[in-house]
């Protein structure tokens, strides 16, 4: 069990409420209306408990009153934050601080005089001296602090402790500066200099030498500084850099300031880099981070987005490419080389004894087919595009702070040195010149006018990138891929006919020096710091060596498939490290299925599990149905509340705009995502298609706005397991290496899995892109994923939801059923999908006997199912189809299911809110009538499927139906 959890416990909720209805009351009493007692009862109690004076209640009140008025204010400038919790609002502190920073301004800044401000102004200036004239913007800064970041606790100390050792050091330097007045001055001479701190901090120092203080309180307000702003000491000489070419219009590209050469780009490349990094930068701010005080906010998350993608990049300033420049004298300069490479394969040519195997001059040597040498004089020239550079380590992305979970438990991330860094990508090596060489040469032999211009050189492939002469056919270029593999020496070459977005023809071949991509090194890139949303994931690196991060969300729901051995396991794995470095267990929770029983046992016990790890195929579809009643209860309040998708609704509850019926128990919480991973689905259809296939369908078409996402390996892509109803409701696909083509039809609706070379080596297809991308997923090692798993159980307990794979209860079966509940259930099926109420059918379908029939014909009729016999013609069914469902459920003694309840109970569910009990669902609490019925069902006990196939072959239409028990 939990000794901490991360939020109310069940008993809590009655008292907690109270309680912390009652802490809010006096902290600020504007906000008490919040509690679901409504207004008056928490003030009641407020009262009669605190046992305060009523005029300290009363300018409470007012305090808080204001507070929350001018809060509410300063949360709107800039960007709105007004969706600050309530529940971490420190508004009475902001308004303090504030308050304080206004009061000194007016006598130290304007002059304001009287016997009041004259005595406060003697304290304040005989303390600081002159340094008073600083203390209303420290304090100004730190109450808008308080007021947009409450929960910041760290920023916010940090802020503060910077500025006190701000103020400590100027009252020292000032004490030096304002002529060392001693003592016998008094302290009018004090406060025209440092004040009484600035006597203390400095008068001892200067008796060594005036110097001293000086030097010694000039270094400690520079260390002040960079405390206030957050400056590691390691990023000074760059943001000094940056501030500099700022000022001087010297602006560098991003490579150029982390000290990357690129001088191999072209002007034009350069300019692009450069336009791209000044669109980042603008964005930014100067020095990369935004100023204090508007750091960069955490993202909104809202349900509706045009032009929604799952991968994050920076789609505004997109990367540039390495092309051939257009015109100028970089064109120039890289047509002189093919030129000279053509010369160069003409005199091969002409010389060679037979075509293909030029032997030229040696700098200029082309090497022979098939066996590709790096050649100086001739590949050197084809531009490579610049990788992007492997990230420095710094935290995963900026939430290191100490995050508040409800319940009132901080809870920290795991720090980004979890996570190895990589070895630096290379750009270019001697493979990719011989490459190039080779390709050049191939194109020549064949008097294809076409170019080698430009490679990106990806983890595990690089991709060159070939341009046609006006008037050449691409079929030219394809219809050579044999003749390409066989001159670079490699069967798994792969053509792009175009690379998506340019006029070039791509043509990946496999590097012989393959880079491994460190999980690390894609969740420390820009890409992933572009979010704070919890569910994204670092993929792994693309062909251009650009880093690859998706957000799950967005997906909403993912196929990931491949032979054995070709990195699913590896994927899952970085996908659920990446989630347990960036979110919370409030913010993500998770159901892990794993029928091999292997793959995810590192992670038993993590907070963010919701259930223990699920090996067994059975249980895995119960827990699969509770995911679709889960589901049901998430849209309930949804429905009830208003709101198009959870982002929001958790917005407004964040905001305290949630507010339950007047006179409900309950306490509205946020949903976490829900992202459910099957790391094996092949299993599951084995034991329960029909189930597993139904609920999935159910949770894929509607979960996207319950934010509960899916995430389905399997290593059979067949059709028998990822059926159509499946992949038509699963938009995204990862597909890794596949043993045939089919299977990468299947995955991926077109073929290309198969060609690929295995070990992360895969093809990623996100929803609503056209055509996939080639990605090396991301590596993390088993040790890097230990620390991780011990950091957050380390954190928090775990707390499992026991009726998620629960053992199914034992059900009220009528008596006068016994034990003929298996095949009345098989009868009653019969009956209804073929609307034919016949004893003999019954009798030859079931093959029972005359006695046996009839007594389940009867059975039938007392449950209205069919009407009552008449002489030997058929009975008449009552039960439609589409009622199956409900009345099978209600002969095996069960509610009736989720799917077949009636819209209207659960729309009445959400109208008697209040009337309903509390329930928890995972560490939340939710009102369902559902969530009584979290339970499992046992799906052994049903007939399984109906098989469409003929029963015996006889051509009459009652044999159409066949029932397949277990
Ligand atoms: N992203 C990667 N980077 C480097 N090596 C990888 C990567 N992914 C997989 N590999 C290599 O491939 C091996 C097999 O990968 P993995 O276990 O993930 O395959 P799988 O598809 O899950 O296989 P199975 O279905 O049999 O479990 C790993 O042990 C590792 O050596």
């Amino acid at each position: 069990m939990a000794t901490r959890t991360s939020s109310t416990p069940p008993t809590r909720s009655g008292t907690s409420n109270r309680s912390s209805a009652s802490k809010a009351g006096s902290r600020a009493g504007a906000s008490r209306a919040r509690t679901g007692k409504g207004g008056a009862g928490s003030r009641r109690v407020t009262t009669t408990e605190s046992g305060q004076p009523w005029l300290a209640r009363v300018i409470g009140g007012v305090w808080g009153g204001i507070a929350h008025t001018v809060g509410g204010g300063v949360r709107r400038i800039g960007t709105d934050v007004s969706d600050v919790d309530p529940e971490v609002r420190r508004d009475g502190a902001a308004l303090f601080n504030l308050v304080l920073a206004v009061f000194i301004a007016t006598f130290a800044w304007w002059g304001w005089t009287g016997w009041f401000p004259d005595a406060v102004y003697a304290v304040v200036n005989g303390t600081f001296g002159w340094v008073s004239l600083l203390l209303p913007l420290m304090l100004g800064v730190c109450a808008f602090r308080l007021f947009r970041k409450p929960a910041d606790h760290r920023g916010n100390n940090r802020v503060g402790i910077g500025f006190l050792v701000m103020a400590f050091s100027a009252t020292g330097l000032a004490h030096v500066f304002g002529g060392l007045p001693s003592a016998a001055n008094g302290f009018d001479g004090l406060r025209t200099a440092g004040g009484m701190l600035g006597f203390l901090a400095a008068s001892l120092l200067a008796t060594i030498h005036p110097a001293v203080p000086v030097i010694v309180y000039s270094l400690l307000a520079f260390v002040s500084v960079l405390i206030v702003t957050a400056t590691p000491f390691a990023a000074i000489p760059r943001r000094i850099r940056g501030a500099w070419e700022h000022l001087m219009g010297l602006d560098l590209g991003p490579e150029e300031q982390d000290g990357h050469d690129r001088s191999y780009l072209y002007d034009s490349e350069r300019r692009a880099q450069d336009a791209a990094h000044e669109r980042r930068r603008k964005k930014r701010g100067l020095f990369g981070r935004q100023p204090e005080g508007s750091e960069e906010e955490p993202q909104e998350r809202s349900g509706d987005e045009p032009y929604e993608r799952a991968i994050v990049d920076d789609a505004e300033a997109p990367e540039p490419t390495a092309q051939m420049p257009a015109a100028g004298p970089g064109r120039s300069q890289a047509e002189a080389a093919i030129q000279k490479i053509r010369a160069a394969q003409g005199r091969a040519a002409a010389a060679g004894p037979a075509a293909g195997v030029p032997t030229g001059e040696p700098t200029e040597a082309i090497p022979t087919v098939g066996l590709p040498t790096p050649t100086v004089g001739a590949a050197v020239h084809v531009p490579s595009n610049p990788v992007a550079p492997t990230p420095p380590p710094a935290p995963i992305p900026q939430r290191t702070e100490q995050l508040q979970l409800s319940g009132d438990v901080a809870y920290t991330l795991p720090s980004s040195d979890f996570l190895v860094q990589g070895s630096a990508p290379k750009e270019r090596t001697e493979a990719n010149d011989a490459v190039v060489a080779a390709l050049t040469s191939t194109l020549t032999q064949f008097n294809v006018d076409a170019e080698v211009t430009g490679f990106s050189r990806g983890p595990t492939v690089t991709r060159y990138e070939i341009e046609l002469s006006p008037g050449t056919k691409v079929e030219k270029v394809t219809a050579l891929s044999k003749n390409i593999a066989y001159a670079v020496a490699s069967s798994d070459v792969r053509i792009l006919s175009p690379i998506p977005g340019k006029s070039a023809i791509g043509i990946e071949i496999p590097n012989t020096d393959r880079e491994t991509v460190s999980l690390g090194d894609v969740l420390r890139s820009q890409n992933a710091r572009r979010t704070e949303h919890p569910m994204v994931m670092g993929v792994g690196k693309d062909v251009e060596g650009g880093f690859v991060v998706a957000n799950l969300a967005k997906m909403p729901h993912l196929l990931v498939a491949g032979a054995t051995g070709a990195g699913k396991s590896s994927f899952v794995n970085s996908m659920i490290t990446s989630i347990l470095m960036r979110a919370t267990p409030d913010e993500v929770r998770m159901v892990m299925v794993d029928p091999k029983r292997v793959e995810l046992t590192a992670y038993e016990g993590v907070p963010h599990l919701i259930t223990p790890i699920i090996t067994s195929p059975k249980k895995a579809a119960e827990a699969l149905q509770w995911v679709v009643r889960e589901m049901d209860a998430r849209y309930d309040d949804l429905a009830n509340y208003g709101f198009k998708h959870i982002d929001d609704f958790n917005k407004a509850v964040r905001a305290g705009k949630v507010v339950p019926p007047p006179g409900s128990e309950r306490k509205v919480r946020p949903y976490p995502y829900l992202l459910v991973i099957v790391d094996e689905l092949a299993d599951l259809m084995m034991v329960a298609p029909r189930d597993v296939e139904d609920s999935i369908v159910r949770i894929t078409q509607l979960a996207r706005a319950a934010g509960i996402h899916l995430v389905l390996a399997t290593q059979r892509p067949s059709v028998d397991v990822v059926t159509g109803l499946i992949k038509a409701n699963v938009p995204s696909r990862m597909a890794f290496a596949t043993s045939s083509v089919t299977d990468s039809r299947v995955v991926l609706d077109q073929p290309g899995a198969e060609k690929l070379i295995g070990q992360g080596d895969a093809l990623f297809l996100p929803m609503g892109a056209s055509k996939p991308m080639r990605v090396q997923g991301a590596w993390v090692s088993e040790s890097e994923i230990n620390k991780v798993v011990e950091h957050v159980k380390g954190q928090l307990t775990v707390t499992y939801r026991e009726d998620v794979a629960a053992e199914p209860e034992k059900k009220q079966i009528d008596e006068e059923i016994g034990d003929d509940l298996e095949v009345l259930l098989q009868a009653t099926e019969l009956v209804v999908t073929t609307q034919f109420g016949s004893t003999s059918m019954l009798q030859r379908k079931l093959r029972v006997g005359f006695a046996k029939a009839g007594r389940l014909m009867d059975l039938l009729e007392s449950r209205g199912v069919v009407g009552p016999s008449e002489g030997s013609k058929a009975r008449d069914v009552l039960v439609k189809p589409d009622d199956l469902p409900a009345v099978l459920s209600a002969l095996r003694g069960e509610d009736a299911p989720s799917s077949a309840a009636p819209d209207q109970a659960r729309s009445d569910h959400a109208l008697a809110d209040n009337a309903s009990a509390n329930h928890h669902v995972g560490d939340y609490e939710v009102d369902s009538p559902y969530a009584e019925d979290l339970v499992a069902k046992d799906l052994d006990s049903r007939p399984q499927a109906v098989d469409y196939h003929d029963g015996d072959d006889d051509g009459d239409g009652e044999d159409a139906w066949q029932l397949t028990g277990r």
